[in-house]
């Protein structure tokens, strides 16, 4: 019976490599990698006595602090949906929006799709999040040199006080959890995560809970990848979730079975032609320097809208060069890497002049092009958005150029009095899977 064996899923982080702003028109596409740092999810049934009835799902998160919460749910009026509502227990009264909206959109899709063929309930289940070391600064490394002790390391706050580095942890964490949800209670015939069909229905479902979580609809880049991994990304049309209802409101239940089963999505994802030459790597740095940036999407929107013409021809130009590295680096070029990231750059740096947005602010300039001067490294650019947070380095995947890009990112903080440090992680192309549950013995209780 489905439900009654444990299992695990993981789904990856993303790096945005090239198309950032430009992805959030469907005209536009995007270069996006899946990453090697997954967020994992172990589901169990919860045992009762003999007798004993028990309406509660629990997802914790151990790694945290007070990182526990507990949900009752149940079937709401006029066609709801499955209501799902936090039991507040002892000292724990934080709420994480991701785990429940997640839960009452998986849930209510489940209900109203499987369950219809038979009285089916939901049994009392625990899910346990393992987030891989690199979604958050790590506590034990001051230096950035050391590698980390243990696979899923134990933070010493609550997961509002830790520090993330940007690798799209709450869209992994939807994309995992929905997967674990349809897996643990529905049986392989209805979804299975390894087909075409079970890919779709999980990424449909992840994106419109995602987008409710989040409060608002962007170009869903990040959910693509931890669904389908590295890819070419076109985004879906902001329209396609106009017509759900909130959670819980009437009609919410048929109006999303209808949106996630229905023909309306009109994403494309495309991961042939998508990968970067044998021996070398897609590796990111965390920089933790500069001040915040709030508000670049909507400034470099609105300078698209108040120069159509000159905005026009600077996207066009600016994805053909951004197609001409996706080429590059399928095709092993490894000789035009470093230009064709530099022509992407000069875009960029247009981009954000133009519109008053630091997307490659100075500080970053002169950090991609030291890096690019280390022996192994080819280039590099501001991820996603840009901004002072990270950059990420297409660079030979080798120990002796890690150890120099390290060697060089200490020195250079230590000069600038920041922090830089270069992450374990790496491009890998694989999205969503399902795991050994043997994996996480010793981590789950
Ligand atoms: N390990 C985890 N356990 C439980 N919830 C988590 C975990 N990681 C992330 N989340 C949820 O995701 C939220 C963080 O999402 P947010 O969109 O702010 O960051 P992000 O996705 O990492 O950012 P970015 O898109 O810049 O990479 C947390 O507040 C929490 O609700
Ligand atoms: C600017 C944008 O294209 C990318 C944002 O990426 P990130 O959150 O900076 O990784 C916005 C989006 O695609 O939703």
């Amino acid at each position: 019976m489905s439900g009654a064996t444990p299992t695990a899923v993981s789904a990856p982080g993303k790096v945005f490599l090239a198309g950032g702003y430009l992805v959030l028109d469907r005209e536009y596409t995007a270069l996006v990698f899946g990453l090697s740092a997954r967020i994992n999810i172990v589901a169990r049934e919860i045992k009762t006595s003999p007798g004993v009835q028990l309406s509660e799902i629990v997802v914790d998160s151990p790694q945290f602090q007070e990182a526990q919460w507990r949900y009752g749910y149940h079937l709401a009026p006029e066609d709801g949906g499955i209501k799902v509502t936090q039991l507040l227990s002892g000292e724990n009264t934080d709420t994480n929006p991701f785990v429940e909206v997640t839960l009452s959109y998986a849930l209510s899709y489940i209900a109203g799709t499987a369950f219809r063929r038979s009285s089916h309930t939901f049994n009392p289940a625990q899910f346990t999040i393992l987030a891989d070391n690199d979604y958050y600064s790590q506590p034990h490394s001051n230096t950035g040199t050391e590698k980390n002790p243990t696979r899923f390391a134990k933070f010493p706050t609550t997961l509002r006080g830790a520090n993330k580095t940007g690798l799209g942890s709450s869209a992994a964490l939807v994309t995992s959890l929905t997967a674990a949800l349809l897996t643990h209670y529905l049986p392989e015939s209805d979804f299975n995560i390894a087909t075409d069909e079970g890919k779709r229905t999980l990424h449909n479902l992840a994106q419109a809970a995602h987008c409710a979580a989040q409060g608002k609809v962007g170009s869903g880049f990040d959910i693509a990848a931890a669904v389908y991994g590295s890819c070419r990304y076109r985004r879906f049309s902001p329209s396609v979730l106009k017509s759900i209802p909130e959670a819980g409101a009437p009609g919410f239940a048929p109006a999303l079975t209808k949106l996630i089963d229905g023909s309306t999505w009109d994403f494309d994802i495309t991961k042939e032609g998508v990968s970067v030459p044998a021996g070398t790597a897609l590796r990111m740095c965390d920089v933790d320097c500069g001040s915040q940036t709030v508000g670049m999407v909507k400034k470099v929107l609105q300078w698209r809208e108040s120069n159509p013409a000159d905005s026009k021809k600077l996207w066009d130009e600016l994805q053909s060069r951004n197609e001409r590295l996706g080429s590059i680096l399928s095709e092993g070029k490894l000789d035009d890497i470093r230009s064709a990231v530099a022509d992407i750059r000069e875009l960029i740096r247009a981009m954000g002049t133009q519109s008053g947005v630091p997307i490659e602010p100075e500080s970053q300039t002169s950090l991609l092009d030291a890096l690019t001067e280390v022996d192994g490294v080819y280039n590099g650019v501001v991820p996603g958005a840009g901004g002072y947070d990270a950059v990420t380095l297409l660079m030979k995947d080798d120990e002796a150029t890690e150890k120099r890009v390290k060697d060089f990112v200490a020195q250079w903080s230590k000069e600038k009095g920041g922090q830089v440090r270069l992450l374990d992680v790496k491009g890998e192309m694989e999205g969503v899977r399902k795991e050994n549950i043997s994996v996480y013995n010793g981590w789950i209780s």
